[in-house]
């Protein structure tokens, strides 16, 4: 799904509206409607208390518009003007009109703390006082009245975003903020529901249709978009009847370390689950007996030494090598890895103590060959690339360093971000039970599994990112988010694939009633 810009989302408004025939004010009449129908469909009339907040804007509009419906239909509905600017949109003045109209009376002006009205924990706010529009920190007063509806506990219901959120930007107060529950967005999520210092003002969030030209939907490249299984679908490679384990590649997995063989292990698991055909690790010695005994369909080669990484060499020729895992930072290690980086002409993934030797030694940086793969978690990348002001900086530092090194970045996190040159793939699965040791082993092997088995290595990310959370999603169910392990992610991973094919709930039922499954 493609995530729009600010800019692009005013762009999109007007081609519309030229496109077909219709005023602005009209399309402010589908959104809020379309806020409406969703909120009528849950509610069917129940008399809870329905407070909308309408900013001055075409935020605010949307609010009015949603405010009349409701009215009509007999909600229990109390509107507010949050009258924080004198400067009021040509659709807001519409609908403020047409409130008047429907309820004979204006809407009630909030101009300070003295006029907010009290607020039940049962009662409902909807949030339209501020949307995309936003672009200076609200007065005192309005972050108060954000205070107050955060203290009343009352679900909260923002329009397009949260109201004090800015659509491209980290705000500094997040008392300035509302805290929605739900946020109905319009076009497209908001690159902030995603980011780790922005994702917790909205709960959750839901796109809603408003009709914006599909031409346009379908022609605008954004910097941005979030994948989930429809982008899946699309690069997926159906295995061949006619294939042996020489089509699916060979991947070598180099890393390990006296303590931290684990690692390796569950890396090894990961590429063979991933479907690679062939899957080797380089170890040092003392790994041997333990990847032979778990891993029995991974072959071992092993470094001269008992503990470490001194001299990476073999005589196999694998199609991809993931290296880093558990390989700790020993200075002789570090030289077999930089004279590796050197040779190597395999597609790479470079995770954990790769990443760390690198950003210990800056001149290698140099090293890295286009298309190769970093799976940096914050603190790594944090060593790549220095430290950042807030996600959006990291973002920029992120897409410089991609540019410059012409590799793709896995920023892994509660929605990891694969970052690769100008553009920015958001992760739509996983949850917090990924937080815990091993995970990321797993996601390098998934990764050089999927390059081995001929993905490119961009499409190998994106992929082993999604396959990877998804498969936690449905392990979850089993586990839980305390219990679930860096296993179990392996364990189903077999399900992550099931799912991609696997049919709807709802069209599954009526094809089964159709006698057409
Ligand atoms: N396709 C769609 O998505 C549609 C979205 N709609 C809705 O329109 C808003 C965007 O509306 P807009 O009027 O551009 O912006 P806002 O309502 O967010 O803000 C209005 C103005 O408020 C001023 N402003 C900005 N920051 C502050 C502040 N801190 N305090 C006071 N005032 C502030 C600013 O004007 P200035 O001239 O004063 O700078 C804003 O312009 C979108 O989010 C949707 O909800 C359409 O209804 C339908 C299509
Ligand atoms: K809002």
């Amino acid at each position: 799904m493609k995530i729009f810009s600010k800019e692009q989302i005013y762009k999109g408004d007007q081609l519309t509206a030229e496109k077909q025939n219709i005023s602005s004010t009209e399309l402010m009449e589908r959104a809020g409607t379309q806020i409406f129908n969703w909120i009528h469909q849950r509610m069917q009339g129940a008399q809870v208390p329905i407070h909308v907040f309408c900013g001055i804007g075409n935020n605010g509009g949307d609010g009015l518009v949603l405010a009349r419906q409701l009215v009509n239909y007999g909600y229990n509905v109390h509107i507010y003007v949050v009258n924080c600017s004198e400067k009021r949109t040509k659709d807001f003045l519409i609908n403020y009109d047409r409130i008047k109209e429907t309820t004979k009376k204006w809407p009630i002006m909030l101009n300070c703390e003295a006029d907010f009205p009290e607020i039940g924990p049962d009662d409902i706010i909807v949030d339209a006082v501020f949307g995309i529009g936003l672009n200076r920190p609200p007065n005192e007063w309005v972050k108060r009245l954000f205070q107050h509806f955060r203290a009343s506990k009352a679900f909260t219901l923002a329009i397009d975003l949260p109201s004090g959120l800015y659509a491209d930007k980290v705000p500094k107060d997040e008392n300035g903020v509302v805290w929605a529950d739900y946020t109905l967005s319009f076009q497209s999520p908001k690159l902030v529901f995603f980011l780790p210092d922005t994702s917790k003002y909205t709960r959750q969030w839901e796109v809603l249709d408003i009709g914006i030209d599909l031409e346009f939907l379908q022609q605008t490249e954004t910097e941005v978009e979030l994948i989930g299984k429809n982008e899946m679908l699309t690069i997926y490679k159906p295995r061949e009847k006619f294939s042996h384990k020489g089509t699916y590649g060979h991947a070598l997995l180099i890393g390990g370390s006296h303590g931290k063989m684990g690692a390796m292990i569950l890396s090894a698991r990961g590429t063979m689950a991933s479907g690679a055909g062939l899957v080797t690790t380089f170890i040092p010695k003392c790994g041997y007996i333990p990847m032979q005994s778990v891993v029995p369909e991974a072959m071992v080669l092993t470094d001269a030494d008992d503990e470490k990484l001194t001299s990476i060499t073999f005589d196999i020729e694998p199609t991809a090598v993931g290296m880093g895992m558990g390989m700790g930072l020993d200075q002789k290690t570090q030289h077999a890895f930089q004279k590796f980086l050197k040779s190597n002409e395999v597609p790479l993934v470079i995770d954990a103590d790769g990443i760390n030797l690198l950003a210990k030694h800056k001149d290698d940086f140099k090293l890295i060959k286009p298309q190769t793969v970093l799976t940096p978690h914050p603190k790594e990348l944090e060593r790549l690339l220095g430290s950042w002001k807030d996600d959006f900086d990291k973002l920029k530092k992120a897409k410089a360093f991609s540019k410059k090194y012409k590799c793709i970045l896995v920023v892994k996190d509660a929605h990891t971000i694969t970052v690769f040159e100008d553009k920015l793939y958001i992760n739509s699965t996983g949850n917090p039970g990924l937080a815990t040791g091993g995970t990321g082993d797993v996601l390098t092997g998934i990764i050089t599994g999927l390059i081995a088995q001929g993905y490119e290595p961009l499409t190998a990310s994106l992929f082993a990112v999604y396959l990877h959370g998804k498969s936690a999603d449905i392990a979850v169910e089993d586990y839980g988010y305390q219990s679930l392990t860096a296993s179990h992610v392996i364990d189903y991973l077999g399900q992550a694939y099931l799912d991609l094919f696997a049919k709807p709930q709802v069209q599954q039922k009526q094809e089964e009633k159709s006698g057409n499954s």
